[in-house]
């Protein structure tokens, strides 16, 4: 079995012109855990996100893999290192079906260029057939199996959804990072993400970090939280010890208490 890598971020600065983003911001994804990372609009969650993500680099700080130091590699990198992503506006191909959609996050793991695959060479058809395998295990692990051939414009939005976590997993990674999945989801659809996301966990024993405004969805499945605001870190800990922590309660009645409920 792999040994699932842990993921420290530390003291990470960002700035943009005059404006701190990210204040010397350290938290650590323990190895397997459901981590979350909260804060009122404007904390710098996506910030976080996209410095660990390697789509911002960070102005001081570093962020570590397990002994891999990933702080200046770039988003291009990420399935390499064994991270999976999913995208608040999914990154899909409309057209494309959903069977090739997740094979495109296969390609990390595929090896050859494009001429041996265009020859069809034995070993390539053999990958090819291999990784097709897996991808359908993956698709129907999130009740994705029936809509295998299906454009991914043909399907409703929760679906849609899952075809982005299909293919962040179709990296085999040991850290998925989730951008706000829930975002745009009713309440029956984010319901069923919850209880996805906690069978991919305890399935694939793999780190999650969740960026995510629905608070109800992070208290419920979360094992650890960090809250941001105003680009520092102001709590980490359980959801009830966050949850009873002052900073956050003061934090999240400064802004809309009904939008971040
Ligand atoms: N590319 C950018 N250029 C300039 N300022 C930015 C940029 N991205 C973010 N910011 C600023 O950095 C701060 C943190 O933003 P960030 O998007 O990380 O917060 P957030 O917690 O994800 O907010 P939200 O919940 O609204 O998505 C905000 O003041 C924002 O305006």
């Amino acid at each position: 079995m792999t040994t699932i890598p842990e993921l420290r971020v530390r003291e990470v600065t960002l700035r943009f012109g005059g404006l701190t983003a990210l204040d010397e911001v350290s938290f650590t994804v323990r190895p397997g855990s459901l981590h979350a990372l909260i804060g009122p609009n404007g904390a710098g969650k996506s910030s976080c996100f996209n410095v660990i993500s390697g789509v911002y680099r960070a102005g001081t700080g570093r962020v570590e893999l397990g002994e891999q130091d990933i702080t200046l590699r770039g988003p291009h990198t990420l399935a390499g290192a064994g991270i999976g992503r999913s995208f608040q506006n999914t990154a899909l191909s409309a057209r494309s079906t959903v069977l090739d959609n997740v094979l495109l996050g296969r390609h990390a793991l595929t090896r050859g260029g494009f001429l041996s695959c265009g020859l069809r060479l034995p070993w390539t058809v053999r990958q090819e057939r291999r990784h097709t395998a897996r991808v359908r295990e993956i698709c129907d692990f999130l009740g994705l199996a029936d809509r295998l051939h299906l454009p991914v414009a043909a399907l409703p939005y929760g679906a849609a959804k899952r075809v982005d976590l299909a293919r962040a997993l179709a990296v085999e990674p040991s850290l998925l990072l989730l951008d706000e999945p829930a975002a745009g989801m009713n309440a029956m659809e984010t319901a069923e993400l919850a209880h996805t996301i906690q069978e991919v966990r305890e399935e694939l024993g793999i780190s999650i970090l969740l960026v995510e405004h629905d608070m109800g969805l992070v208290m419920g499945i979360a094992d650890r939280i960090t809250v941001l605001d105003f680009g520092r870190l102001i709590a980490d800990g359980t959801p009830a010890e966050v949850r009873a922590n002052p900073e956050v309660i003061r934090a999240y009645l400064g802004t809309s208490a009904e939008e971040n409920e």
